[in-house]
């Protein structure tokens, strides 16, 4: 039976969460350790779908896994196939990481092609354009791109038609064994590629330039196995920045990485959101009616397309016009539809602006999660409205949020998850 997120709304958030681990941090260091043979022990490890479905693929391909807590322990010792199966990859498109790996330590690999998602086409053509370039043999064939390269990857310049934060970090983990030095120019500048970069050089990786749009690598015979811990979720803890914006309250935020978040601190200062912060934790208050601002995603630095949802929720509740680009995804306002169900005053221009009129009143609706952060948009939007808000399709939240509906419980909030025909039960005992 399908599950739902039920939010009463009108909550004004109070108390403390502690922020995970990132899952966009956690998908490719998981992937890294294809690149060596030996036991790995990955801390603040998030217990979500998608790291679920990367294990699996790596079990898949023969590693031995063991989860405690939010510690996992790796074992690549006998890693016995270098197939991805579309199974697994088409629940999880980040499954496309372990193609640089494979191809780079038993210079084979098969991994069935991710194709379009609902925020967008998404192609890999730049994964695939890279490894060609460092002397791989490419062939698509069955929904499967079945590479090779049987004397090995070798150091090349490659330049990105655009950030890609996957594609860097897919030909950053290749370049570590290839043979010479690779140089990946306009590469991305995200914390969770920084991360992998700092997990391979613990690994023993030659790797410069993390964290700027030039990363130079050199290539090495072999790598070992190390131990690491997994970065604060950056988009997690803008998400509940963006709740209490949104619902109004006081919460502080714990194990956070605020130098990572300073454009979005930033634009919820503007709007009106008081943030102080110390160490690795985030003060938020939301006292006075917040103010419209415009926002523009973009690679980091750049505000995050990945919070781009959320802050919509946050425009519905502000005085003034607010206009939001989204420039990464080119569908990625489908949550606007759902909002516009709860009364939101949205009007879209074309595919890629959105024009929020803020100051008007949610009320509680049945909507329905399109995809991860669309998901959470409508939480946040059901803890502002006035009224019962039922969210369906919450499989996409479990992709990527660990226990949200705990932690936002855990902050005042009056949600809850329920079976289908509990939430009917519920309805007919009223
Ligand atoms: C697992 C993971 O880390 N996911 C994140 C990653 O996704 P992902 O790495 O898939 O996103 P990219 O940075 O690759 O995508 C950015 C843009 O480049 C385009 N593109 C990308 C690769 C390619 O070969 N060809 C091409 O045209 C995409 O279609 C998109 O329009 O970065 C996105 C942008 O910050 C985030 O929203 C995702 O949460
Ligand atoms: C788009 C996202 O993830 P993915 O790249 O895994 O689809 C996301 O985390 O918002």
């Amino acid at each position: 039976m399908e599950e739902v997120i039920v939010v009463e709304g009108g909550e004004r958030l109070k108390g403390e969460v502690q922020v995970s681990g990132a899952k966009n941090a956690a998908l490719p260091i998981l992937a890294a350790t294809l690149l060596a043979e030996g036991s790995f022990i990955l801390d603040n490890i998030p217990q979500l779908e998608d790291v679920r479905t990367m294990t699996e693929l790596l079990s898949t391909l023969g590693a031995k896994i063991i989860s405690r807590k939010s510690s996992l322990y790796v074992d690549t010792c006998r890693i016995i196939s270098h197939e991805a199966p579309y199974e697994l990859v088409k629940r999880m498109r980040a499954s496309v990481l372990v193609l640089g790996p494979l191809l780079a330590r038993f210079r084979r690999a098969k991994v069935a092609l991710p194709g379009g998602c609902s925020i967008g086409a998404r192609p890999i053509d730049f994964h695939l354009e890279g490894l060609r370039k460092m002397g791989a043999r490419l062939r698509v064939d069955g929904g499967f791109v079945e590479a090779e390269a049987p004397r090995g990857l070798r150091g090349k310049e490659i330049v990105l038609g655009f950030p890609s934060v996957t594609a860097t970090e897919n030909l950053m983990m290749a370049a570590t064994l290839a043979k010479g030095k690779t140089v990946i120019h306009q590469a991305a500048k995200e914390p969770e590629v920084v991360a992998l970069g700092h997990f391979l050089q613990t690994m023993g990786a030659k790797i410069e330039g993390l964290g700027t749009e030039t990363i130079f690598i050199e290539g090495l015979e072999g790598l070992q196995p190390a131990g690491y811990r997994i970065i604060a979720d950056r988009i997690e803890t803008g998400t509940f920045l963006m709740a209490v914006a949104a619902a109004g309250g006081e919460i502080t935020i714990r194990g956070a990485c605020p130098e990572h978040l300073q454009t979005v601190i930033n634009t919820l200062m503007d709007a009106g959101l008081e943030i102080s912060w110390e160490g690795e934790t985030i003060y938020a208050r939301q006292s006075h009616p917040l103010r419209a601002v415009d926002i523009v995603t973009a690679p980091y630095p750049g505000f995050p397309t990945d919070l781009q949802a959320q802050f919509m929720v946050c425009m519905t509740q502000a005085k003034g016009i607010s206009v939001i680009r989204e420039t990464i995804f080119e569908n990625r306002f489908q949550h606007a539809l759902e909002l516009k169900r709860m009364g939101a005053e949205i009007k879209l221009a074309g595919k890629q602006v959105a024009i929020v009129r803020g100051g008007g009143k949610l009320s509680g609706a049945k909507v329905r999660a399109t995809d991860l952060r669309a998901g959470a948009s409508l939480i946040l939007a059901g803890l502002a409205a006035t009224g019962r808000t039922v969210v369906q399709e919450v499989h996409h939240l479990d992709r990527g949020y660990e226990n949200i509906v705990e932690k936002l419980a855990g902050l005042g909030a009056n949600i809850q998850r329920l079976k289908g025909d509990e939430l009917l039960e519920q309805a007919f005992s009223k």
